[in-house]
């Protein structure tokens, strides 16, 4: 069973969700379900499948409500790790004084207030499984040396322990920030970096996924609790504006959408007003464009398409750095194979070499990523 058995109350740190274990619970999803549809995860999740099977540290990284957690799960749920315990522990979330007692264990009168037969820390929990770090670059500087300890020796020592007591976990770890930013900052230990970064999957965000049609018909059936959604169960016009749409939130956005929406819609059908505020306000520029799933082009807002368009060069700092990062996420999500990444942003291999030149993005022709892009 992939979730851990804990004797006290829950942390805020710490979460235990079992597939199914709640009608809030989206479906559970295996791993060959993540990998459907798009050529992007379905490489992600083949590489995470190889590493965990050589018990390999990953690093999952990705915006929010990408589905991290998700797939750590998944992998645990793959991997020969799965009977034992999946143990998630939020670094975030850890108020700083509780961190190591949380993460460590204690012994018995280890501290005044310590339960009177000690504690069990998470990583000796996840003893055998997976212990899944979520947020990791909010870990406290402090912790990230013991963490680094533990995962060198293979042993923690529980608050007031006179001896190690050796582990034997699989680790995964999460983030949305920029680890190499916050190692040049001088907030992330960058030895543990490399410890934890045997395997670094990078989640595409929501926008970027050429399978959103997909995704969305999926959810669609979870919520209403049969095997497949069929295009009946959506208006034309309401698919298209959830297609064009940028999901900010990413999944977890997606997925409190179709709650909503499958609760308030009236004969079994999601009409364009059954969509919540957020989306009943989204003019996209290029709704009449985006009914294709596999033809999904980029999803600019109205005024500020207008305004590029009209006037390139009038295009903001700020909307040319958004640009520039989500072409270079496209990049990097399909190791800068020029076809699959011009596939995923919507334009075809002119118009994406057009842009790299216009976003001075460096690029060797269709050959594997350049050089600065992994230093
Ligand atoms: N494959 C999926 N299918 C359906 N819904 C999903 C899937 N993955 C994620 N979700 C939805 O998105 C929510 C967030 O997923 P998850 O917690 O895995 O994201 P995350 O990237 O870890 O987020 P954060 O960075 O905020 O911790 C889930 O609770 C679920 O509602």
């Amino acid at each position: 069973m992939p979730t851990q058995t804990v004797d006290l109350p829950l942390a805020e740190s710490v979460r235990t969700a079992g597939p199914n274990s709640s009608r809030n619970a989206p479906r559970y999803r295996a791993i060959e379900q993540l990998a459907v549809g798009d050529e992007v995860m379905r490489d992600l999740v083949e590489r995470g499948k190889r590493l965990i099977d050589r018990g390999i540290p990953i690093l999952i990284l990705g915006e929010t409500g990408t589905g991290k957690e998700y797939l750590s799960r998944a992998l645990h749920e793959y991997s020969e790790r799965r009977r034992a315990a999946w143990v998630a522990v939020n670094c975030a979330s850890i108020p700083e004084s509780l961190a190591e007692s949380e993460l460590f264990g204690y012994c018995k009168g280890a501290f005044s207030g310590a339960l009177p037969g000690g504690m069990k820390g998470k990583v000796q929990q996840a003893d055998g499984g997976t212990l899944f770090l979520d947020e990791i670059g909010d870990m406290p500087f402090a912790l990230q040396t013991r963490l680094l300890r533990v995962l060198s020796e293979r042993e923690v020592i529980p608050l007031g322990a006179m001896r190690p007591v050796p582990v034997d976990v699989q680790l995964i770890c999460a983030t949305h920030q920029d680890l190499k930013t916050l190692i040049a900052d001088g907030r992330f230990r960058e030895d543990l970096y490399y410890r934890i970064a045997g395997g670094v999957l990078r989640l595409p965000a929501l926008r970027d996924r050429a399978d959103r049609r997909r995704v969305i018909m999926d959810m669609i059936a979870a919520e209403l609790s049969v095997d497949e959604a069929d295009e009946r169960m959506i208006a034309p016009a309401a698919l298209q504006r959830m297609l064009a749409y940028p999901w900010p939130g990413n999944l977890r956005q997606m997925h409190a959408v179709i709650r909503y929406s499958c609760a308030v819609m009236d004969g079994g059908r999601i009409e364009v007003r059954d969509l919540p505020e957020e989306l009943m306000q989204f003019q996209a520029a290029n709704l009449g464009h985006t009914g294709h799933a596999a033809n999904v082009r980029p999803i600019v807002p109205q005024a500020d398409a207008a305004a590029a368009l009209a006037h390139p060069a009038r295009q903001s700092g700020e909307a040319l750095r958004d640009e520039r990062t989500r072409v270079i996420d496209a990049l990097i999500g399909s190791r800068w194979n020029i076809s699959a990444a011009s596939r995923q942003l919507g334009m075809c291999r002119a118009s994406l070499y057009r842009k790299l030149r216009q976003l001075d993005i460096p690029h060797v022709r269709d050959q594997a990523m350049p050089a600065y892009a992994v230093a």
